[in-house]
């Protein structure tokens, strides 16, 4: 299992620490470090040395990507002989991960528990749970320094002799995680020292950065290629005194786009488009993070077990874990395995699933409630699902809904292995199913689908495959899926009337866009606190000029390099009144029935009524929807999609129009998500609704054949009851 980033906890970034950077320098200078937690670790390492260890040089850390070294120095590991990399199946780790969270679970056993001793665990974890409820100020997180083992899991058991006899147990596997963390933590402070000392070499002058261009048909030097990119970093941060007098920032920002582009394998439209969501210091931090996986999480599944017992079980074969976060009650991160942990009888039996920390994180923002009617609209693989379903323990009933058929089928493999009873698995195109098919929901998860940018880490080829027409369909998408979540909810539901819209991507089209989009046509929805407290940024108020609602503050950002989880998006909506009779033409949910209701009262919560009108930067209003993420209307969306195909035809050398003019199937037909394996994007093209192009001319046919037909079969069956009258 690597290092770094990967053995972080997840949680917000703890504050530099300034006193390790001299530390490593007084080591560098040959002085002794005295202080007092260099002394504990030296004591620390006493202690170890019977333990079977080599000492082994080990090259610098590369660059998963490509290769090249992050650091110069040379640095002696103490690496134990017995240490094993987290096996996550027979395969690969990361295969798993994708499998877990988003790939086809086909074949997954339904789990080895009979339905009697589900009931009778049941009884037991309910009792756990309110323990959970009572217990959770009392986590220490294992990073303190005092006595971390003892708190580990205080937050959901008390402190006791099995306790202490699982701590024993885990001892060795722990003092290895501590020296992989304190390693990975100096080789961290190194590459900082390095940092500072490069930046104090340049701070008097002013670097020609652009003095050093590759040779042509030479590849480039990436050593190089990175230095020159931190310089330019640095320039950017200072452009005064440090940049060239005849260069402007446009030409630095040039260049370090196109050596990012060079070094980590980006298009120039995704790596500025990524570029501009932060400083350029932050964006280095992002795309360096993108580099390194996540840390493996794993959710204990508490219809089955819980979190104690799953570690003390996993433990026993070997496993090193430890609470996820405060933040988390259901969470272990795994450190070390020595078995595969999709294949152990725990996994078999459905006590835990994979799943990506920040997944947990809409759930819990949702927070459904015991016999509640939840809809979860793109649920497979079913992560969220099961988790809801957790939450609900069991009761009320979970509509799983996913457009697409194998994953469905891997959505349904994952509910029976987790013992989830209250739940239905439907196969639809939730743009046009909800709330037609089914309405007047307690709760909503819409987790979107999306262009996967926060989970670079997962998926590398989104660097290059995601471009200017995904970012406008698949938006599009959303926006029409997230409307229909809406229109899905029961406003007066005496327990609920939420809706939570995620997505695992972090740019701004796909997140505060949409949600902008929705606040305009939905007037009946409001932004609330997702209650995830502080971890995580907020989400942005004003983007390229734009200004957003002031409330997008309310919804949540989580980043690879800020919280060491994948880049997330939570906002939570209260419905606060009925959908509409009138609806913009625009969109596909306006034309269908509106959500069941158990009342017919109004909501008079006028603060729900957010009649602000959104202004640019600049003071002007915004006379159309979404700004310059708009118009957002069907017909122009699909003439900006076209125009962006036409270029991309352009950029590749054929002419659009010998090739639009050819009957072909739109990229746009399948939403294909960065996450689904080919094959199932393949049958996600066939289960998606026609392209968006075609379909803004051809929505209202396809609309009017639905309403004839369903005239008809009224006509119909008015006959056949006049009929039965007579
Ligand atoms: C981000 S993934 C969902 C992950 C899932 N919530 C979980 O936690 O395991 C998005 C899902 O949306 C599905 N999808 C795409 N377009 C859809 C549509 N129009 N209606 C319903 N589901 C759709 C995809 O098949 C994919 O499984």
């Amino acid at each position: 299992m690597g290092k770094g980033r990967r053995m972080k906890k997840q949680g917000p970034p703890a504050p530099l620490d300034e006193s390790k950077i001299s530390m490593l320098k007084k080591r560098k200078a040959g002085e002794p470090d005295n202080t007092p937690k260099a002394i504990a670790a030296k004591k620390r390492r006493r202690s170890d040395a019977d333990e079977e260890t080599t000492t082994k040089k080990v090259a610098p850390k590369k660059s998963k990507a490509n290769g090249i070294p992050n650091g110069s120095t040379k640095v002696e590991k103490k690496v134990s002989e017995k240490k094993k990399p987290v096996p996550m199946d027979s395969d690969s780790e990361d295969e798993e991960m994708e499998d877990d969270e988003f790939g086809d679970l086909d074949g997954v056993s339904d789990g080895s528990l009979d339905s009697n001793e589900g009931v009778e665990r049941l009884s037991d974890l309910e009792d756990d749970d309110d323990e959970l409820e009572d217990d959770n100020d009392s986590v220490i997180d294992s990073d303190e320094d005092d006595h971390p083992r003892d708190a580990m899991f205080s937050d959901d058991e008390d402190l006791s002799d099995a306790e202490e006899k699982l701590t024993a147990a885990n001892i060795e596997g722990l003092s290895r995680k501590l020296d992989a963390e304190r390693q990975a933590e100096e080789e961290e402070a190194e590459q900082e020292l390095q940092e500072a000392a490069m930046q104090t070499n340049i701070a008097g002058d002013r670097p020609d950065v652009f003095g050093n261009e590759t040779q042509p048909g030479l590849a480039p030097d990436l050593q190089l290629l990175r230095q020159r990119i931190t310089d330019t970093i640095r320039i950017l941060g200072d452009l005064k005194s440090l940049g060239q007098p005849d260069k402007s920032r446009a030409d630095y920002v040039d260049l370090v786009l196109n050596d990012i582009c060079t070094y980590y394998g980006y298009t120039r439209y995704l790596a500025e488009k990524l570029f501009n969501l932060f400083t350029p210091m932050e964006a280095f931090a992002f795309f360096e993070a993108n580099e390194t996986p996540r840390p493996v999480v794993i959710r204990t599944n508490t219809l089955r077990t819980n979190r104690r017992s799953l570690a003390q079980a996993l433990i026993n074969r070997g496993v090193v874990l430890e609470p996820v976060g405060k933040w988390s009650k259901v969470g272990l991160q795994v450190f070390e395995s020595a078995v595969p942990l999709g294949a152990t009888p725990e996994y078999l039996a459905g006590h835990y699933i994979l799943q990506a920390a920040s997944s947990f994180l809409p759930v819990m923002a949702l927070a459904p409630q015991p016999n509640e009617r939840v809809l979860d609209m793109a649920a497979a693989p079913g992560g969220k699902t099961t988790y809801m379903s957790a939450l609900m323990r069991n009761t009320g009933c979970v509509i799983a809904n996913d457009a697409s058929k194998p994953r469905a089928k891997g959505l349904i493999g994952n509910i029976h292995r987790l013992g989830c009873k209250n739940t239905i698995v439907t196969n639809m195109d939730a743009r046009t199913a909800f709330p037609k098919a089914l309405g007047g929901f307690d709760r909503v998860l819409l987790d979107a689908p999306c262009t996967g940018t926060g989970v670079i880490s997962k998926d590398a080829g989104v660097k290059t495959s995601k471009d200017e027409r995904d970012f406008l369909a698949i938006p599009h998408m959303q926006r029409q899926l997230l409307l229909a979540a809406i229109d899905s909810v029961d406003h007066s539901s005496k327990t609920g009337g939420y809706i939570v819209y995620s997505t695992c991507s972090v740019t701004v089209e796909e997140n505060e866009a949409v949600v902008q989009y929705i606040l305009r046509k939905r007037p009946n929805v409001k932004i609330v606190d997702t209650g995830l407290g502080d971890f995580g940024s907020p989400g942005f108020t004003s983007y390229m000029g734009k200004k957003f609602d002031a409330k997008m503050t309310m919804t949540r950002r989580y980043f690879p390099h800020r919280e060491n989880v994948d880049g997330f998006y939570v906002c939570k909506l209260k419905k606060t009144g009925p959908t509409p009779a009138t609806q913009p033409t625009d969109d596909t949910s306006a034309k269908q029935p509106r959500a069941r209701s158990n009342s017919k009262t109004e909501s008079t919560d006028d603060e729900s009524y957010d009649k602000t009108p959104i202004v640019d930067e600049d003071g002007s209003t915004q006379d159309h929807e979404g700004g310059s993420f708009g118009p957002f209307e069907e017909t122009e969306d699909a003439d900006r999609i076209d125009r962006a195909e036409r270029n991309r035809l352009r950029r590749k050398g054929l002419n659009p129009k010998g090739v639009l003019n050819k009957p072909k199937k739109s990229k746009v037909e399948a939403p294909k998500e960065s996450k689904s394996t080919e094959s199932e994007a393949k049958e996600a093209k066939k289960e998606a609704k026609p392209e968006i192009a075609k379909k803004s001319s051809n929505e209202s046919k396809g609309e009017k054949k639905t309403v004839t037909k369903g005239e008809k079969k009224e006509k119909k069956e008015k006959k056949l009851a006049k009929k039965t009258a007579k």
